[in-house]
Protein backbone atom coordinates (compact mmCIF):
# COMPACT_ATOMS: atom_id res chain seq x y z
CA UNK A 1 0.00 0.00 0.00
CA UNK A 2 0.89 3.43 -0.54
CA UNK A 3 0.24 6.25 1.80
CA UNK A 4 0.40 9.97 0.92
CA UNK A 5 0.02 12.88 3.20
CA UNK A 6 -1.07 16.23 1.74
CA UNK A 7 0.19 18.79 4.66
CA UNK A 8 3.92 17.92 5.92
CA UNK A 9 3.40 19.76 9.00
CA UNK A 10 3.78 18.82 13.19
CA UNK A 11 1.24 15.83 12.60
CA UNK A 12 1.93 14.46 9.50
CA UNK A 13 5.46 14.16 10.69
CA UNK A 14 4.80 12.75 13.80
CA UNK A 15 2.70 10.23 11.92
CA UNK A 16 5.20 9.21 9.49
CA UNK A 17 8.32 9.02 11.71
CA UNK A 18 6.01 6.76 13.89
CA UNK A 19 4.81 4.76 11.22
CA UNK A 20 8.32 3.90 9.45
CA UNK A 21 9.89 3.68 12.73
CA UNK A 22 7.89 0.99 13.85
CA UNK A 23 7.95 -0.75 10.50
CA UNK A 24 4.35 -0.56 9.54
CA UNK A 25 5.53 0.84 6.42
CA UNK A 26 8.68 1.76 4.93
CA UNK A 27 9.90 5.08 3.54
CA UNK A 28 9.26 4.19 -0.26
CA UNK A 29 5.52 3.73 0.40
CA UNK A 30 5.34 7.15 1.08
CA UNK A 31 4.66 10.21 -0.68
CA UNK A 32 4.68 13.81 0.31
CA UNK A 33 3.69 16.81 -0.69
CA UNK A 34 3.27 20.53 0.95
CA UNK A 35 2.99 23.89 -0.35
CA UNK A 36 6.15 24.90 1.72
CA UNK A 37 9.06 23.10 -0.86
CA UNK A 38 11.70 23.47 1.44
CA UNK A 39 10.04 22.11 4.64
CA UNK A 40 8.80 19.47 2.11
CA UNK A 41 11.99 18.56 0.96
CA UNK A 42 14.03 18.67 4.11
CA UNK A 43 11.04 16.15 5.40
CA UNK A 44 11.53 13.90 2.72
CA UNK A 45 15.29 13.92 2.61
CA UNK A 46 14.92 12.86 6.71
CA UNK A 47 12.83 10.26 6.23
CA UNK A 48 13.52 8.87 3.04
CA UNK A 49 10.39 9.13 1.43
CA UNK A 50 8.91 10.33 -1.85
CA UNK A 51 7.79 13.84 -2.55
CA UNK A 52 6.08 14.87 -5.36
CA UNK A 53 5.13 18.73 -6.40
CA UNK A 54 1.11 18.99 -6.76
CA UNK A 55 -1.44 17.22 -4.52
CA UNK A 56 -3.35 16.14 -7.85
CA UNK A 57 0.49 14.18 -8.67
CA UNK A 58 0.32 12.97 -4.76
CA UNK A 59 -3.43 11.34 -4.95
CA UNK A 60 -2.21 9.53 -8.29
CA UNK A 61 0.51 8.37 -6.85
CA UNK A 62 -1.30 6.80 -3.30
CA UNK A 63 -3.90 4.10 -2.37
CA UNK A 64 -4.28 6.21 0.90
CA UNK A 65 -4.50 10.14 1.10
CA UNK A 66 -4.23 11.13 4.75
CA UNK A 67 -5.07 14.92 4.61
CA UNK A 68 -2.60 16.78 7.37
CA UNK A 69 -4.30 20.06 6.38
CA UNK A 70 -5.51 22.86 8.36
CA UNK A 71 -9.82 22.65 8.82
CA UNK A 72 -9.86 25.85 6.87
CA UNK A 73 -7.76 24.59 3.93
CA UNK A 74 -9.26 21.49 2.91
CA UNK A 75 -12.68 22.50 0.63
CA UNK A 76 -10.23 24.44 -1.55
CA UNK A 77 -7.57 21.50 -1.61
CA UNK A 78 -10.81 18.48 -2.48
CA UNK A 79 -11.81 20.66 -4.95
CA UNK A 80 -8.46 21.22 -6.69
CA UNK A 81 -8.09 17.65 -7.03
CA UNK A 82 -12.10 16.91 -7.59
CA UNK A 83 -11.39 14.99 -10.43
CA UNK A 84 -8.61 13.46 -9.56
CA UNK A 85 -10.16 12.21 -6.83
CA UNK A 86 -13.17 10.76 -8.73
CA UNK A 87 -10.99 8.91 -10.92
CA UNK A 88 -8.45 7.27 -8.81
CA UNK A 89 -10.93 6.83 -5.54
CA UNK A 90 -7.97 6.82 -3.23
CA UNK A 91 -9.28 6.12 0.13
CA UNK A 92 -9.17 9.82 2.23
CA UNK A 93 -8.31 10.21 5.79
CA UNK A 94 -8.84 13.39 6.99
CA UNK A 95 -7.21 14.19 10.75
CA UNK A 96 -8.83 18.18 10.80
CA UNK A 97 -10.60 19.14 13.90
CA UNK A 98 -14.00 20.00 13.54
CA UNK A 99 -14.64 18.79 10.22
CA UNK A 100 -16.65 15.83 10.05
CA UNK A 101 -16.82 13.23 7.36
CA UNK A 102 -20.25 14.41 6.01
CA UNK A 103 -18.28 17.85 5.52
CA UNK A 104 -15.91 16.59 3.45
CA UNK A 105 -18.03 14.47 1.48
CA UNK A 106 -20.22 17.59 0.53
CA UNK A 107 -16.66 19.78 0.05
CA UNK A 108 -16.21 16.93 -3.15
CA UNK A 109 -19.87 17.81 -4.21
CA UNK A 110 -20.46 14.48 -6.01
CA UNK A 111 -22.17 11.20 -5.57
CA UNK A 112 -19.54 9.28 -6.74
CA UNK A 113 -18.87 6.53 -3.78
CA UNK A 114 -15.74 8.17 -1.88
CA UNK A 115 -14.16 6.13 1.37
CA UNK A 116 -13.50 9.03 3.29
CA UNK A 117 -12.30 8.10 7.13
CA UNK A 118 -11.73 10.39 9.59
CA UNK A 119 -8.92 10.22 12.29
CA UNK A 120 -8.81 12.46 15.43
CA UNK A 121 -4.78 11.80 16.46
CA UNK A 122 -2.49 13.14 18.67
CA UNK A 123 1.06 14.30 18.44
CA UNK A 124 2.56 11.64 20.52
CA UNK A 125 2.25 9.16 17.77
CA UNK A 126 6.04 10.39 17.00
CA UNK A 127 6.80 8.31 19.74
CA UNK A 128 4.89 5.46 19.81
CA UNK A 129 2.25 6.65 22.50
CA UNK A 130 -0.28 8.44 20.36
CA UNK A 131 -4.44 7.89 20.86
CA UNK A 132 -6.81 8.06 17.67
CA UNK A 133 -10.06 8.07 17.63
CA UNK A 134 -11.06 7.03 13.78
CA UNK A 135 -14.58 6.65 12.15
CA UNK A 136 -15.65 5.46 8.31
CA UNK A 137 -17.83 7.22 5.82
CA UNK A 138 -20.79 5.73 3.91
CA UNK A 139 -18.67 4.43 1.69
CA UNK A 140 -15.88 2.66 3.44
CA UNK A 141 -15.18 -0.96 3.51
CA UNK A 142 -14.10 -2.66 6.30
CA UNK A 143 -10.82 -4.21 4.60
CA UNK A 144 -10.01 -0.08 4.25
CA UNK A 145 -11.38 1.08 7.84
CA UNK A 146 -9.06 -1.81 8.97
CA UNK A 147 -6.00 -0.83 7.48
CA UNK A 148 -6.31 3.00 8.82
CA UNK A 149 -6.90 1.03 12.38
CA UNK A 150 -4.23 -1.13 12.27
CA UNK A 151 -1.90 2.10 11.07
CA UNK A 152 -2.71 3.89 13.95
CA UNK A 153 -2.63 1.01 16.47
CA UNK A 154 1.17 0.72 14.93
CA UNK A 155 2.16 4.21 16.83
CA UNK A 156 -0.28 3.86 20.06
CA UNK A 157 -4.09 3.30 21.14
CA UNK A 158 -6.80 3.44 18.34
CA UNK A 159 -10.43 3.22 19.28
CA UNK A 160 -13.59 3.28 16.46
CA UNK A 161 -15.65 5.72 17.67
CA UNK A 162 -19.03 6.97 16.76
CA UNK A 163 -18.87 10.67 15.41
CA UNK A 164 -20.93 12.51 17.55
CA UNK A 165 -18.05 11.79 19.80
CA UNK A 166 -14.72 13.22 18.18
CA UNK A 167 -15.20 16.78 19.76
CA UNK A 168 -15.16 15.24 23.23
CA UNK A 169 -12.32 12.52 21.93
CA UNK A 170 -10.15 15.96 20.41
CA UNK A 171 -9.78 17.44 23.75
CA UNK A 172 -9.70 14.61 25.66
CA UNK A 173 -6.85 13.03 23.88
CA UNK A 174 -6.10 15.23 20.94
CA UNK A 175 -5.49 18.43 22.40
CA UNK A 176 -4.77 17.49 25.88
CA UNK A 177 -0.98 16.48 25.27
CA UNK A 178 -0.91 20.29 25.18
CA UNK A 179 -2.76 19.94 28.43
CA UNK A 180 -0.37 17.83 30.10
CA UNK A 181 3.10 19.19 28.87
CA UNK A 182 1.95 22.95 30.73
CA UNK A 183 1.42 20.81 33.58
CA UNK A 184 5.10 19.05 33.18
CA UNK A 185 6.53 22.46 32.21
CA UNK A 186 4.73 24.19 35.67
CA UNK A 187 5.92 21.67 37.97
CA UNK A 188 9.71 21.91 36.50
CA UNK A 189 9.26 26.08 36.96
CA UNK A 190 8.18 25.44 40.22
CA UNK A 191 11.31 23.40 40.37
CA UNK A 192 13.23 26.15 38.91
CA UNK A 193 12.06 28.44 41.08
CA UNK A 194 13.32 26.45 44.44
CA UNK A 195 16.70 26.19 42.52
CA UNK A 196 16.91 23.04 40.19
CA UNK A 197 18.17 23.59 36.45
CA UNK A 198 15.30 23.84 34.29
CA UNK A 199 16.05 20.73 31.90
CA UNK A 200 16.64 18.21 35.07
CA UNK A 201 13.46 19.65 37.00
CA UNK A 202 11.36 19.08 33.34
CA UNK A 203 13.19 15.40 33.54
CA UNK A 204 12.03 15.01 36.56
CA UNK A 205 8.89 15.94 36.22
CA UNK A 206 7.95 14.13 32.88
CA UNK A 207 9.00 11.03 34.61
CA UNK A 208 7.11 11.64 37.26
CA UNK A 209 3.56 12.26 35.07
CA UNK A 210 5.21 9.50 32.77
CA UNK A 211 5.04 6.48 35.81
CA UNK A 212 1.54 8.07 37.23
CA UNK A 213 0.33 7.44 33.81
CA UNK A 214 1.02 3.67 33.55
CA UNK A 215 0.19 3.01 37.20
CA UNK A 216 -3.34 4.92 36.00
CA UNK A 217 -3.40 2.08 32.42
CA UNK A 218 -1.60 -0.87 34.22
CA UNK A 219 -3.12 -0.79 37.81
CA UNK A 220 -6.60 -0.14 36.56
CA UNK A 221 -6.67 1.81 39.72
CA UNK A 222 -9.28 4.68 39.82
CA UNK A 223 -7.22 7.80 40.17
CA UNK A 224 -8.79 8.90 43.48
CA UNK A 225 -7.05 5.35 45.03
CA UNK A 226 -3.59 6.44 44.13
CA UNK A 227 -3.90 9.70 45.23
CA UNK A 228 -4.69 8.66 48.68
CA UNK A 229 -1.99 6.28 48.33
CA UNK A 230 0.57 9.26 47.81
CA UNK A 231 -0.87 11.30 50.69
CA UNK A 232 0.24 10.27 53.84
CA UNK A 233 -1.87 11.44 57.24
CA UNK A 234 0.37 14.83 57.99
CA UNK A 235 2.64 14.83 55.53
CA UNK A 236 3.72 16.65 51.76
CA UNK A 237 1.30 15.67 49.29
CA UNK A 238 -2.03 16.07 50.83
CA UNK A 239 -0.73 20.02 52.22
CA UNK A 240 0.04 20.54 48.17
CA UNK A 241 -3.35 18.86 46.89
CA UNK A 242 -5.22 21.26 49.07
CA UNK A 243 -3.30 24.27 47.86
CA UNK A 244 -4.25 23.30 44.11
CA UNK A 245 -7.73 23.03 45.25
CA UNK A 246 -7.68 25.95 46.88
CA UNK A 247 -7.33 27.52 43.29
CA UNK A 248 -9.75 25.39 41.71
CA UNK A 249 -7.50 22.72 40.26
CA UNK A 250 -10.07 20.47 38.91
CA UNK A 251 -12.90 23.06 37.75
CA UNK A 252 -9.54 24.71 36.13
CA UNK A 253 -9.30 21.84 34.09
CA UNK A 254 -12.85 21.09 33.46
CA UNK A 255 -13.17 24.47 32.01
CA UNK A 256 -10.36 24.03 29.66
CA UNK A 257 -11.84 20.91 28.21
CA UNK A 258 -15.05 22.47 27.94
CA UNK A 259 -13.70 25.40 25.80
CA UNK A 260 -11.97 23.12 23.63
CA UNK A 261 -14.73 20.75 22.92
CA UNK A 262 -17.32 23.83 22.27
CA UNK A 263 -14.61 25.35 19.96
CA UNK A 264 -14.24 22.01 18.33
CA UNK A 265 -18.18 22.20 17.82
CA UNK A 266 -17.68 25.56 16.44
CA UNK A 267 -15.23 24.39 14.01
CA UNK A 268 -18.19 21.90 12.57
CA UNK A 269 -20.51 24.46 12.41
CA UNK A 270 -19.05 26.40 10.23
N1 LIG B 1 -1.02 19.44 15.83
C1 LIG B 1 -1.68 18.49 16.47
O1 LIG B 1 -1.30 18.08 17.58
C2 LIG B 1 -2.89 17.88 15.85
C3 LIG B 1 -3.41 18.36 14.66
N2 LIG B 1 -4.52 17.77 14.11
C4 LIG B 1 -5.04 18.26 12.83
O2 LIG B 1 -4.02 18.02 11.88
C5 LIG B 1 -4.10 18.98 10.85
C6 LIG B 1 -2.71 19.52 10.59
O3 LIG B 1 -2.25 20.15 11.77
P1 LIG B 1 -0.72 20.49 11.96
O4 LIG B 1 0.11 19.39 11.44
O5 LIG B 1 -0.56 20.91 13.37
O6 LIG B 1 -0.61 21.77 10.98
P2 LIG B 1 0.69 22.37 10.29
O7 LIG B 1 0.38 23.78 9.96
O8 LIG B 1 1.90 22.07 11.09
O9 LIG B 1 0.81 21.53 8.92
C7 LIG B 1 0.01 21.75 7.80
C8 LIG B 1 0.92 21.83 6.59
O10 LIG B 1 0.12 21.88 5.43
C9 LIG B 1 0.68 22.86 4.55
N3 LIG B 1 -0.34 23.29 3.59
C10 LIG B 1 -1.19 24.36 3.66
N4 LIG B 1 -1.96 24.42 2.56
C11 LIG B 1 -1.61 23.37 1.77
C12 LIG B 1 -2.03 22.91 0.51
N5 LIG B 1 -2.97 23.55 -0.20
N6 LIG B 1 -1.43 21.82 -0.01
C13 LIG B 1 -0.45 21.16 0.66
N7 LIG B 1 0.01 21.56 1.87
C14 LIG B 1 -0.56 22.65 2.42
C15 LIG B 1 1.12 23.93 5.49
O11 LIG B 1 2.02 24.83 4.87
P3 LIG B 1 2.04 26.36 5.44
O12 LIG B 1 2.53 26.26 6.84
O13 LIG B 1 2.99 27.04 4.50
O14 LIG B 1 0.62 26.85 5.35
C16 LIG B 1 1.78 23.10 6.59
O15 LIG B 1 3.11 22.77 6.25
C17 LIG B 1 -5.10 20.03 11.29
O16 LIG B 1 -6.28 19.88 10.55
C18 LIG B 1 -5.33 19.75 12.75
O17 LIG B 1 -6.66 20.00 13.14
C19 LIG B 1 -5.13 16.69 14.68
C20 LIG B 1 -4.66 16.18 15.84
C21 LIG B 1 -3.53 16.73 16.54
O1 LIG C 1 -5.42 22.61 18.04
C1 LIG C 1 -5.99 21.98 17.14
O2 LIG C 1 -6.96 22.47 16.54
C2 LIG C 1 -5.49 20.61 16.77
C3 LIG C 1 -6.56 19.56 16.95
C4 LIG C 1 -6.13 18.71 18.10
C5 LIG C 1 -4.78 19.16 18.40
N1 LIG C 1 -4.44 20.18 17.65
Amino acid sequence: MKIGFIGTGNMATAIIKGIVANGFVSAEQIYLMDIDHEKLVSLSEEVGANFVNSNRSLIEAVDFVVLAIKPNVIEHVLQETKDVILTKKPVLISIAAGTPTDKLYRYLDTDVEIPIVRVMPNVNVLVGKGAAAICGHDFVNQEQLDFVVKMFEAVGKAWILAEEDFSNFTALAGSSPAYAYLFIDSIARAGVKHGLPKQVATEMAAQAVLGSAEMILKTGENPWTLIDQVCSPGGTTVAGLLALEEEAFISTVVKGIDTTIARDKELNDK
